[in-house]
């Protein structure tokens, strides 16, 4: 069985049931698991025709690759890949595009929490290369909490040529780096937009980084040098959705 047909949790598991539950081929519920939300789950999944098999807590420790599935585990259909080309026609579509930009995160806690935060304000999409950035694993679905199968995310071939395509349609880019010069809290974020975020490591890529219309920074008062960056993407993010509301 593939990894990627997993997924676990009780948030991921209840959102891919209620977003696409044509997707969910088969549930397993921790045996002697006595909790209110897990009997909800197997009445949903009940109403879908989903068979549901009860097993030992190890059975779903070796399912999920020992991850933290709170006693509930779905094999599912994988998720369609989208890319650019989808990207620009949702584009098309949209009234006031808000995209999030991940230049090459490769941690799967991170991508996780990256699409909890661009669902939480909001955000058309997420966008990431494919190469050298992590994809929708189970680990990615368990910790986006059911963000995973709402929001899009975007696999491009090759970022820069996308960001040109997306500026072609009238977007604005802001990069995100702790040493702009340029205050994320004095840049006009209301227009269509797209948050670019740099990698664990290394920051946003060169070609990224030249590819911005502008670079912000959040300003820091502490000893740190960079903020994890699904923190300072939540930031950024919720920095727009204040100006947009405003
Ligand atoms: C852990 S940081 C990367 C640190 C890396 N050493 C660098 O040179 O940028 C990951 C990403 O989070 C974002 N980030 C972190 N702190 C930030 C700050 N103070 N202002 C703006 N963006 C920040 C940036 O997009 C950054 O590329």
């Amino acid at each position: 069985m593939k990894k990627q047909d997993i997924t676990f949790g009780i948030h991921a598991v209840e959102a891919v049931l209620k977003h696409s539950p044509e997707r969910v081929i088969e549930m397993w519920v921790q045996a002697g698991r006595d909790d209110q939300r897990l009997t909800a789950l197997v009445q949903t999944a009940a109403e879908f025709g989903v068979a549901v098999q009860t097993s030992a807590r190890k059975v779903l420790d070796e399912k999920s690759d020992n991850g933290q599935h709170q006693g509930v585990l779905a094999r599912v259909k994988p998720v369609k890949q989208l890319n650019e080309k989808d990207l620009l026609t949702l584009v098309e579509k949209t009234d006031m595009p808000f995209f999030l930009i991940l230049d090459g995160v490769t941690d799967p806690h991170n991508l996780g929490a990256c699409l909890r935060n661009a669902d939480a304000a909001g955000a058309h999409g997420v966008i990431v290369p494919r190469d050298n950035s992590v994809g929708l694993t189970p680990t990615v679905s368990k910790v986006a909490c059911g963000a995973a199968e709402v929001v899009p995310l975007f696999q491009v071939t090759n970022l820069a040529r996308t960001m040109k395509s997306l500026q072609d349609k009238g977007i604005w880019i802001v990069g995100a780096a702790g040493e702009a010069d340029s205050d994320l809290y004095k840049t006009d974020l209301k227009g269509p937009l797209a948050i670019a975020m740099g990698a664990e490591d290394k920051g946003l890529r060169r070609l990224t980084r030249e590819g911005c219309d502008s670079i912000a920074s959040i300003p820091m008062s502490g000893s740190v040098s960079s903020l994890n960056v699904s923190v300072a993407s939540g930031i950024c993010l919720f920095e727009a959705v204040r100006q947009r509301l405003s």
